[in-house]
């Protein structure tokens, strides 16, 4: 059977990972991931907004906040960091069928033309590149354990050969294949499961699993890693991630990619990373703790986060994107 959700709705827990081998929470997390939980716990949609218009006290929207924001750009070099599912393609029940519209592509292509520009994911760079089609964008796909730079994916199609800006965690590919088919086949008979290979991660979604056999989900999953213990599990939106366990996440990629455009530890660099899910959070954290730039979480229900805006869903990224757009353009032409 195949649920249907409002992604709008979804509520994920704060920015905390789940230890592997504790099945409380697990089923906690998957739990809270429902749509209802949300809901449940604001009553009506009357009080939903409420709770949400107080919510954006604490994370204002980069949209009523542009002004603030752009001031804090002046005359900055703006780096952009965007994840791709939730942020730039809206949730949907299928994960392949996650497409970017072409408009949200034409503005991204536009950003790209005048902000250094990069995809963050936790979807294989192939994936992702393959949704966004554009070559002139940084990839970080794995959740930034994989980091290519503008044409290498395309050309290493061409060329037959890849060229790789920094893949961390090499060592891990057989085991990530052999878990991947371990997983494929150890939930093969749980309805609506659906195991993802993302090259140095696996992803086991059960965003189309009936509620009931969720706890089922996070069994067998449990069972496979407890052969792998240098693999970890960590919990995004309706979907168990499994990855290495190496000290590399979405927030080390934004570090190094900030180095390799040798924009970091430069005053007049305003890094911006916007991103729905909470393996975002990583990137968010570093760039509050370093007091550099700032997190903009797109999310359409009140949740903590190391954020400091957000936007409601990928059509408010979109709108944010363009003014961001046009504000460089005056800034350049101001400046002849
Ligand atoms: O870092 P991201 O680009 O946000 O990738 C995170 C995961 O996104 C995808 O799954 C999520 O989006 C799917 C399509 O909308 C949805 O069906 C699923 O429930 C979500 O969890 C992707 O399929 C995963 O591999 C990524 O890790």
């Amino acid at each position: 059977m195949h649920m249907a959700h409002d992604s709008n709705c979804e509520h994920d827990d704060p920015p905390k990972l789940t230890p592997l081998h504790t099945d409380n929470g697990w089923l906690h997390d998957m739990s809270l991931s429902s749509p209802t939980a949300a809901l449940v716990s604001n009553g009506s949609s009357g009080s939903f907004d409420h709770s949400y218009r107080a919510w954006t006290k604490k994370y204002p929207s980069a949209l009523s906040a542009f002004d603030q924001i752009v001031v804090r750009g002046e005359g900055k070099k703006i780096a952009l960091f965007l994840d791709y599912d939730g942020t730039l393609s809206p949730i949907v029940d299928e994960p392949d069928n996650a497409v970017m519209s072409d408009q949200m592509r034409q503005v991204v292509r536009n950003a790209a033309m005048h902000l250094p520009t990069a995809i963050v994911s936790g979807r294989s760079c192939d994936k992702v590149f393959d949704f966004v089609k554009l070559t002139e964008l940084y990839y970080a796909g794995s959740h930034g354990m994989d980091i290519m730079g503008p044409g290498s994916i395309n050309s290493s199609k061409k060329q037959g050969k890849e060229v790789k800006i920094f893949q961390a965690a090499t060592e891990f590919l057989p085991m990530i294949d052999e878990v991947f088919r371990l997983l494929t086949d150890k939930t093969k008979a749980i309805n609506g499961v659906k195991v993802e290979n993302n090259r140095f991660c696996v992803s086991v979604h059960y965003r189309n699993v009936e509620q009931k056999d969720w706890q089922l989900v996070a069994e067998r999953t449990n069972h496979v890693l407890e052969a792998y213990p240098r693999l970890r599990l960590t919990h995004g939106r309706r979907v168990l991630e499994v990855r290495p366990v190496i000290d590399w996440n979405k927030g080390k990629a934004v570090e190094f990619l900030l180095e390799s455009l040798e924009l970091a530890n430069c005053k007049n660099v305003l890094p911006i990373y916007i991103g729905d899910d909470r393996t975002d959070e990583d990137a968010f954290k570093v760039l509050r703790d370093d007091k550099r730039g700032f997190g903009i979480l797109v999310s359409s229900v009140p949740k903590e986060s190391h954020a400091l805006y957000s936007l409601m869903d990928p059509s408010e990224v979109m709108d944010f994107l363009k003014r961001l757009v046009m504000w460089k353009e005056e800034e350049a032409s101001s400046n002849k």
